[in-house]
């Protein structure tokens, strides 16, 4: 037989509608920065009606524990529990404690964003002892990574990032805080740059405003990118999650 061979089928891109939660409500924030929330209602109403549309993944974000003004995180166990669907939980994963109940609710994975700044060592551990069901947020301005609900320094991104590869960091959120729930689009040049910087797959989040821009990021899953959290998008009706999955599968 002679040809070329058939080139290995690209996966596509997942899609992970996002519920963030503050004071017991679904909301989204401006660039992540606490006090500019628009309320959207009950949070698991939110993942439910996500689920019911096609969703593969949720991604659940507990603001309170991120900003530390206190939690949610029975209703985020019980969102977690209610769901049939994957689960990436966020916000105030900082501890043991933290961990082990984030872990405990069945959730596919956690990702950690101060504790991989302002703790590494027991983030590496984290790593080391539970692979896969840790994803590392690098939350971003410019090139400088934040913590603590996105209010404080955390470092260099580039150093960081080349830090938690060494210690086998399986996968990365990337967010530039900039765009976060500003409808402004994705940045696409962070993402080809994340992406040109390690083999590991990354999650982008923030900004996404379009079936346009959705189309933009599946475009780099041949270069690492694995999958695009939406929320603004979805409340704010720009398009609706069955649209998003349809074009996507495309
Ligand atoms: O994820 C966190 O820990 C977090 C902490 C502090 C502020 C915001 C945080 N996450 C926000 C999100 O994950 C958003 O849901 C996501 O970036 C969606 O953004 P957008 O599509 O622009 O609304």
């Amino acid at each position: 037989m002679s040809g070329t061979p058939p080139s290995p089928s690209v996966p596509r891109l997942e899609l992970l509608p996002a519920v963030d939660v503050r004071d017991g409500q679904a909301v989204r924030l401006v660039h992540g920065e606490s006090g500019s929330e628009t309320g959207y209602g009950s949070p698991l109403e939110a993942a439910l009606a996500w689920q019911r549309a096609g969703a593969e993944w949720l991604h659940l974000v507990d603001l309170d524990a991120a900003f530390g003004t206190g939690d949610n995180r029975d209703l985020v166990a019980g969102i977690t529990d209610a769901m049939d669907i994957k689960v990436e939980l966020s916000g105030g994963i900082r501890d043991d404690a933290s961990l082990t109940a984030a872990l405990a609710t069945g959730c596919t994975r956690v990702n950690l964003g101060t504790a991989a700044l302002e703790t590494p060592e027991w983030a590496a551990k984290a790593i080391a002892e539970y692979g896969d069901r840790i994803a590392i947020g690098l939350d971003v301005r410019g090139t400088t990574l934040r913590g603590r609900g996105w209010t404080s320094e955390g470092g260099d991104l580039w150093e960081t990032l080349a830090r938690l590869d060494a210690e086998g960091c399986a996968r990365y959120v990337v967010t530039d805080i900039a765009k976060d729930g500003t409808l402004q689009g994705p940045n696409l040049e962070l993402l080809k740059s994340v992406c040109a910087a390690t083999d590991r797959p990354v999650v982008a989040s923030g900004g996404v405003s379009s079936l346009a821009d959705l189309r933009a990021i599946a475009s780099l899953v041949p270069v690492g990118v694995e999958g695009a959290i939406i929320g603004k998008a979805l409340y704010a009706k720009a398009f609706t999650l069955e649209e998003a999955l349809a074009e996507v599968a495309r």
